[in-house]
């Protein structure tokens, strides 16, 4: 980690979010302000937030993508906040720098804001995650605002939403010609409900720019291209580990999959032959 200035200022300067000791809502903020883009990751237990956390990732999302790449569920939609709960907690635990981000799960807050705000209010109380995430632009405003109230950040989430893939009609991209409008509309009720920054999901790269023009608040990307102030990946798309169908908008930085199935062979080989233990790993 760089050193931190010696005379800190009543409103620090984050020329680079990097050289903080711990991200907090303004610094998204500031590095918008700045055109510095920020990167995130999901995370679901303590070993991938610690690494990640000291590979300077900036935020992690303890998403209820954990349904599909920790709970061996085909959705999002059966994982509850009893699920979530530990799992954010690891990762919580396990940061010293990133922002984590809890994921509100179907179900939780849908039925009004008194139900988002304990769901909200959980979280934060048994986790140690510093903000909340959940989806839809107009029609979670009301729980957006009653969150916010309380002093708890919330990061929106608009375009696809996986929570409702059925109601959208599958993995497809939103915002496309006159969706523009609908999405827009949705960014700026979120924004004025009060969420410090807004996931755009797998919306078409032109939108999501008039999108981060338009808005006050930094604009996260998953499929939303470049024009957008910051990025988030599903660190299991990301890492290679993914079993399921990969959407297009995953780079792969790594092939973990061929790593581990590639060492659980050489494993099993090994005992097999006689040449795991030796001598050297007995007592
Ligand atoms: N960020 C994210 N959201 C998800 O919902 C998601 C992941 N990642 N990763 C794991 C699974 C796999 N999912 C997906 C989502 C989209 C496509 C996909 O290929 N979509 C088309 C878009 C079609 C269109 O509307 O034009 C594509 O070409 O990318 C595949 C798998 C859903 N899950
Ligand atoms: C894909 C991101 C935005 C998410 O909500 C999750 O991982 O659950
Ligand atoms: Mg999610």
């Amino acid at each position: 980690m760089s050193e931190q200035s010696p005379v800190p200022s009543v409103h620090p300067a984050t020329p680079s979010m990097q050289a903080l000791k711990r991200v907090r809502t303004r610094h998204f903020q500031a590095a918008k302000e700045e055109g510095a883009p920020f990167t995130g990751l999901t995370s679901y237990d303590m070993l991938t937030a610690q690494i990640f956390d000291e590979a300077g990732i900036d935020f992690l999302l303890v998403g209820d993508s954990a349904g599909n790449n920790v709970l061996g569920y085909d959705t999002t939609l059966p994982v509850t906040v009893d699920e979530l709960i530990p799992l954010t907690r690891a990762v919580a635990r396990a940061v010293k720098r990133a922002f984590v981000v809890a994921d509100m799960p179907f179900g939780s807050y849908e039925n009004g804001p008194r139900e988002a705000l304990h769901t909200a209010i959980r979280f934060m109380k048994e986790t140690g995650a510093h903000a909340v995430k959940l989806e839809g632009g107009e029609r979670s405003a009301d729980q957006i605002r009653r969150i916010v109230d309380a002093g708890i950040p919330v990061m929106a989430h608009i375009g696809f939403t996986p929570q409702s893939e059925h109601g959208l009609g599958g993995h497809l991209v939103q915002g496309r010609g006159a969706g523009a409008e609908k999405l827009l509309a949705d960014a700026r009720a979120v924004e004025a409900a009060g969420a410090f920054a807004v996931v755009l999901e797998m919306v078409p790269a032109d939108v999501a720019q008039r999108v981060t023009q338009e808005l006050r608040i930094p604009t996260i990307g998953v499929g939303a291209g470049p024009h957008v102030d910051g990025q988030l990946l599903v660190w299991t798309d990301w890492a290679g580990l993914s079993t399921g169908r990969i959407p297009r908008f995953v780079k792969q930085y790594a092939d973990l999959k061929g790593v581990l199935s590639e060492a659980a062979r050489a494993y099993k080989e090994d005992v097999q032959g006689g040449q795991f233990p030796t001598a050297e790993q007995s007592f």
